[in-house]
């Protein structure tokens, strides 16, 4: 990266445009420790204030959605081309639709012998006769899920529901994407990504869903009474025993990902078949998750942006 005043600095600033509640989760002293012991300074960059007005920054890491944000950005990295902005913000909108979020997987074509990484079936669908449509078009059958199109941080872009027939697919509030339900032993792998990092942790799930339940269940259940639901509370704890994804996989699908959306930081929600152990699928990715959740985050997210401010940071 290109050197303020045409000297190496001994210190760098890097400045962090988020919400105040991810300034909160984020930022935590541990990490801002860490890094200053690294000479890297992290400065919360104050939204009411002109960018160019809070330099010098030796790079910008952003999670902002509205479009004044962005227009502000792109305004700024036109005067200051060598500050790098990490991501562009047209990468990081194909991560707000569910859509466009999965299309780059099919493309790293990841399938060997012993695995296979691709996405559930799923189709959109803005109403209720676009929904029997496209659960149609791609030979879809109950029970489905249902998530908001929208990927874009709203609370209500996290309002899922299971769907166990035509009726539940009344009450849903389109656009959504309908979704193919996989059993998968009640565990995801979030992969996580911070440049040419990767990590991967394993989270409880949603349980598997019984052939007693397909029979019993009916209409749409919003995912907050899922595990609530009879049955389930057995398997709460199944997600403990699963396997974890075997290391190559993880790594392949982190940098092919990033280089595939040219994005730094994400996250990857991954399961894998009950059904079918050689069969994993990328069901959702987040732009700039929270890594704090993570053990270690403040070493894994410091020796990012050791890369970022050495110039080692290719994407
Ligand atoms: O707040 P956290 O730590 O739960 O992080 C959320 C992520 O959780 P995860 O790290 O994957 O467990 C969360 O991931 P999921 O969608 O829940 O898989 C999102 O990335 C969320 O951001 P947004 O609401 O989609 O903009 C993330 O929320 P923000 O922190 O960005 O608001
Ligand atoms: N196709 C699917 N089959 C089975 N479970 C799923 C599927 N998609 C999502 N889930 C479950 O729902 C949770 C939330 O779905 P996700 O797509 O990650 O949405 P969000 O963006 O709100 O995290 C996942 O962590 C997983 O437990
Ligand atoms: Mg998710
Ligand atoms: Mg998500």
């Amino acid at each position: 990266m290109s050197e303020i005043g045409g000297q190496s600095p001994s210190r760098y600033r890097v400045g962090f445009a988020l919400e105040p509640k991810k300034v909160q989760s984020f930022l935590q002293n541990s990490l801002i420790d860490h890094a200053k012991n690294h000479a890297i300074e992290l400065i919360p960059i104050d939204l009411t204030t002109a960018i160019h007005q809070q330099l010098p920054f030796h790079s910008i890491i952003h999670k902002l959605h509205s479009p004044q944000w962005t227009q502000q950005l792109r305004h700024f990295s036109l005067h200051n081309p060598s500050i790098p902005i990490i991501d562009p913000p047209d990468a990081v909108d194909r991560l707000h639709d569910r859509v466009t979020m999965l299309d780059s997987v099919p493309k790293l074509s990841l399938q060997n012998d012993v695995v296979s990484v691709s996405v559930p079936k799923q189709a959109v669908a803005n109403d209720e006769r676009t929904a029997i449509e496209g659960l149609d078009s791609v030979n879809l059958r109950f029970p489905v899920i249902a998530k908001p199109l929208a990927a874009d941080g709203s609370a209500s872009s996290h309002n899922l529901c299971l769907v166990f027939d035509r009726e539940g697919l009344k009450s849903l509030n389109y656009p959504v994407v309908v979704q193919e339900f996989v059993n998968h032993g009640g565990a995801v792998f979030k992969i996580y990504v911070a440049g040419r990092h990767v990590t991967c942790v394993r989270r409880k799930s949603l349980a598997d869903i019984t052939q007693e339940e397909i029979k019993n269940l009916k209409g749409a259940v919003p995912f907050s009474q899922v595990s609530n639901m009879k049955g389930s509370r057995e398997q709460e704890e199944e997600g403990d025993g699963v396997e974890m994804p075997p290391e190559g996989l993880v790594s392949e699908l982190g940098r092919g990902l990033r280089e595939a959306l040219g994005l730094n930081l994400f996250n990857v929600d991954v399961i894998r078949d009950a059904n079918d152990e050689k069969r994993y699928l990328v069901i959702d990715i987040n732009y700039f998750p929270g890594y704090a959740k993570l053990p270690c985050y403040e070493t894994f997210f410091t020796n990012f942006l050791l890369d970022v401010v050495h110039g080692k940071n290719t994407v």
